[in-house]
């Protein structure tokens, strides 16, 4: 079974506005709210894709129960730890260009995290969880690492810099930081695929098994130790990239539950990447498999 782990869960408040400006009052055409939050869209993209999977993280208040009750109406199992504080709100201003505000999170008790660590010992070497996200300011720093040392299972990882790295010791399955946080990670901007190609590989050298580095409109790249492929992507309508980075992880996990090719995976990954980009939600399976075909894969 796959798990996947949110941390610091949010709804989603995605505001769609012609022309934002700050300090005016602006009014939107449409807005949605979304559960949101890095592992819950990976279980609802591998959902889309067909494969179950249970949402692990903790949960708490109204917008806590909105997120529950979304999930329930998508049919996707969920074990979260109930907290006394509220769930956060973020906001996706969509007008012309993209803002995001993620907020801090709540507060969560020593007690509440006692109850997740109890979840994630019962996990089997048949497992993989997916990790992924920021934590709640109120917690400690090290819970990624925590974590990774408690859970018998594979596990992938999507999260900024230091809660990245942390983990790297034990070996995850893949890692999938966008080229932004690599370059943060490394205190340098990196200009050529080269030079994305050697951070990537010095991860790999810290623990990683595999790297794919999400590019945004230029596509991704997958490294491991002996292969690089390059992914380039069709261009389209950007509606919402809210979620792309979280869809390309499923899309991964998809192919490999599916038993496909490591090249095949990748394509899928990508492809689950753009066609939420294109679209105001996650991406469906329809969508995904309309852009399957127009992802170019090359070997660098
Ligand atoms: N403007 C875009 N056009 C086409 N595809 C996109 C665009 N932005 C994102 N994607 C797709 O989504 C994937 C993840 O996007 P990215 O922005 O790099 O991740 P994150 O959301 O983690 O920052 C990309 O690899 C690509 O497949
Ligand atoms: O935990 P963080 O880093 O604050 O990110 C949470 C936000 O990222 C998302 O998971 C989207 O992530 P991506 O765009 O990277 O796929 C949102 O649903 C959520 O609001």
């Amino acid at each position: 079974m796959i798990y996947t782990l949110t941390l610091n869960p949010s709804v989603d408040y995605v505001v769609f506005a012609d022309d934002i400006k700050l300090g005016e009052l602006n009014r939107s055409q449409k807005t949605f709210k979304f559960a949101g939050g890095k592992g819950i869209n990976v279980s609802r993209v591998l959902q889309a894709h067909g494969i179950p999977s249970t949402a692990l993280g903790f949960i708490g208040g109204f917008p806590g129960a909105l997120i529950q009750q979304k999930l329930e109406e998508s049919e996707i199992a969920t074990d979260f730890v109930a907290i006394q504080d509220d769930t956060r709100i973020n906001i996706k201003l969509k007008g012309g260009n993209e803002t995001e505000i993620n907020a801090p999170g709540p507060v969560i008790s020593q007690a509440e995290t006692a109850q997740l660590f109890k979840q994630i010992e019962q996990l089997t070497a048949e497992d993989t969880l997916v990790i992924a996200g920021s934590i709640p300011s109120s917690m400690q720093a090290d819970i990624y690492e925590d974590i990774a040392r408690l859970c018998k299972c594979q596990f992938v990882v999507d999260a900024e810099k230091d809660l990245l790295l942390s983990v790297l010791k034990y070996h995850p399955v893949f890692i999938k930081p966008n080229k932004t946080e690599l370059e943060e990670m490394f205190d340098c901007q990196l200009h050529t695929d080269d030079d994305i190609k050697a951070a990537a590989r010095e991860l790999i050298q810290q623990g990683a098994q595999n790297v794919m580095v999400s590019l945004g409109g230029e596509g991704a790249l997958f490294v491991s130790e002996s292969l690089v492929y390059k992914a380039q992507v069709p261009s389209g309508r950007v509606v919402n990239t809210v979620g792309s980075g979280d869809s390309t992880v499923a899309g991964m996990l998809a192919g490999r539950e599916r038993g496909l090719s490591l090249s095949d995976s990748f394509k899928l990954a990508v492809a689950s990447g753009t066609a939420t980009a294109f679209t105001e939600d996650l991406a469906t399976d329809e969508q995904i498999q309309q852009i399957l075909p127009n992802v170019q894969l090359t070997i660098i």
